[in-house]
């Protein structure tokens, strides 16, 4: 079964208070920022609080990612080798702008996994687009490594580039997100969307995830533990969606005894991508504790 990454939180690497409480949001991914959350002067201590997070803090079963600075920078080998040090599980390249970016990142990663006697191919990647050549390249960065887990929009810095903002309707982003959404779906690993600033605008952070959701993106990138649960809700099966999933599966299961791969269903044929969008949606629904293990409705 694949891995849920609806939420993914930025926590700034120099505050040890957040770092130290991340695990306790229920975050399906923490990211720890080494880049953009952290000014220069606090470059080093941000590195050492997050290596000492990652060796010492339980976290429970939250992925950890950490946003390194990118190699064009003097502190973007450092991070790798102490990131890879302390096992960190992902590694979220920044600003990456072209497949030669990833597999120069990549190349430091086995240095450093290497020096450490750490099995090669055990970090895993995801880059960051947050260019107008970051979008067009889109696909290719997305098949540029096997380490990677997923490509992610990182809108803050493409709508500056862009000379434009965010707006409520998201048409701003709309090239991006479906450049990064299809190469990530071509290379097959998993696309994420951007943060949304505004912390305290539920409605408009509500409509975003909607967008988003719609579109088909695994998850978002968050900022603030509150948008973890608004995320969660709209990534949710609706009961129809559950009850409509488990008569899809016992149908296919009847059908497959009878040595058809395809049945009728209320009227609807149920084949092979009807089956896989039901499997999914019973997965959501046991993430999102709406089905026990067995997939019988907890209400009920
Ligand atoms: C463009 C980019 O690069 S975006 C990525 C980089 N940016 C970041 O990482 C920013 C991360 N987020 C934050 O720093 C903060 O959430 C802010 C500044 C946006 C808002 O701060 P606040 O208004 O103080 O947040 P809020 O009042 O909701 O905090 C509530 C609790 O959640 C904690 N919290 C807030 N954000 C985070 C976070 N990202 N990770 C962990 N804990 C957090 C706070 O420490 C506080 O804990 P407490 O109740 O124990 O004191
Ligand atoms: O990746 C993100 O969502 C945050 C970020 O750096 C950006 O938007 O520029
Ligand atoms: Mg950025």
């Amino acid at each position: 079964m694949e891995r849920l990454r609806r939420t993914m939180m930025f926590v700034p690497g120099n505050n040890p208070a957040m770092i130290k409480d991340a695990g306790i949001y229920g975050a399906d991914s923490i990211m720890f920022d080494l880049e953009d959350s952290v000014s220069l002067t606090e470059k080093d201590t941000a590195r050492m609080l997050v290596f000492e997070a990652l060796q010492n803090v339980d976290y429970g079963n939250s992925e950890l990612v950490v946003r390194i600075n990118g190699l064009d920078t003097d502190m973007g080998k450092a991070d790798i080798y102490a990131m890879v040090k302390a096992g960190v599980e992902v590694i979220r390249l920044p600003k990456t702008e072209t497949p030669e970016d990833v597999v120069e990142t990549e190349k430091v990663i086995e240095e450093a996994e290497k020096y450490f006697g750490i099995e090669v191919g055990r970090t895993h990647m995801m880059a960051a687009i947050e260019s107008a050549g970051g979008v067009l390249n889109a696909p290719a960065i997305a098949k540029a490594s096997d380490r990677l887990i997923g490509i992610a929009l990182g809108a803050e810095d493409y709508v500056t580039m862009m000379k434009t903002r965010r707006y409520p309707d998201g048409a701003e982003l709309s090239f991006a997100r479906n450049m990064i959404l299809h190469g990530a779906r071509a290379a097959g690993i998993a696309a994420f969307d951007t943060v949304y600033s505004d912390v305290d605008n539920t409605e408009g952070f509500n409509h975003e995830v909607e967008i988003i959701h719609e579109l088909g993106f695994d998850g978002k990138s968050v900022i603030n533990p509150r948008q973890i649960p608004l995320v969660n809700a709209i990534y949710a099966p609706t009961e129809k969606e559950i009850r409509n999933a488990k008569d899809v599966l016992n149908a296919i299961e009847e059908a497959h005894k009878k040595g058809s791969g395809v049945i009728s269903l209320r009227g609807k044929m149920v084949d092979k991508p009807v089956v896989a969008r039901a499997q999914r949606t019973m997965a959501l629904a046991k993430a999102s504790h709406l089905v026990d293990e067995e997939g019988n409705i907890y209400a009920e």
